[in-house]
């Protein structure tokens, strides 16, 4: 999703001064437009992508995991910032959408860093061992199973580990109220149930759609 906090000429003044996506990564958004049509607002921006790559390189991360792959934008973003002999674990729910991931992948030479687990995450992400554990984690799926995600990714998560939450604003309908939307509500419940968690610091970052980001103390 778009920046939506921001003046469009402001967006795209922090864009051209940070590190711009290369040419895979461009192609990448670029085909994933023409297969998906307006399904194509999942990907994260290229700005949210080389945030990403940070924070993997920052936290020198060897064992990370990504719920909501997609077309693969983030996961290539992620998997480009882990350390070396870092791996990337990989859920998602649909074939289709994951195997223009594999190829990206292999284009991008990171086909031997990523695994795919195909099938429902509630369920698969259960599959992952403690040890090692996880020192990254992008959850970026179906809303309302983020508090599932999230506790069973911070059961495998080491102590500093962190974990990135993508949509967290909801349009930035969190904020206001007297939107009883279910899925606001229940966005806005995860979001208090984060901001109250004893186990970590975080914070929230107006990133596109709001990004969450979490500490494990
Ligand atoms: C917002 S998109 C992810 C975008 C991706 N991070 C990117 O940058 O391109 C959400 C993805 O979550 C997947 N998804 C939806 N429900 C799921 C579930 N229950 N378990 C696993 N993946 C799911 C969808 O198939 C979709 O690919």
């Amino acid at each position: 999703m778009k920046a939506i906090y921001l003046e469009p000429t402001v967006g795209q003044y922090l864009l051209a001064h940070s590190t711009l996506p290369d040419e895979l990564l461009d192609e990448l958004a670029m085909e994933t437009r023409e297969l998906a049509g307006e399904q194509a607002i999942m990907q994260i921006t290229p700005a949210q992508g080389g945030f990403l790559t940070m924070i993997a390189q920052i936290r020198e991360a060897r064992n990370a995991v990504e719920v909501g792959t997609f077309t693969g934008y983030s996961s290539i973003c992620l998997a480009r910032g882990l350390a070396p002999g870092g791996r990337l674990t990989c859920f998602d729910v649909s074939e289709e959408w994951t195997t223009v991931a594999r190829r990206y992948w292999d284009e991008a030479g990171l086909a031997d860093r990523i695994e795919l687990r195909l099938g429902p995450a509630a369920i698969r992400l259960r599959e992952l061992p403690a040890d090692p554990p996880v020192d990254l984690a992008f959850i970026d799926a179906d809303k309302p199973n983020y508090p599932v995600y999230y506790e069973i990714l911070m059961s495998l998560l080491a102590p500093g580990g962190v974990i990135l939450v993508d949509n967290t604003l909801g349009g930035g309908r969190v904020a206001q109220p007297k939107d009883r939307d279910e899925g606001v509500e229940a966005l806005r419940d995860f979001n208090d149930m984060v901001a109250s968690d004893p186990r970590t610091t975080s914070i929230m970052l107006p990133m596109a759609d709001g990004l969450t980001m979490i500490r494990k103390n």
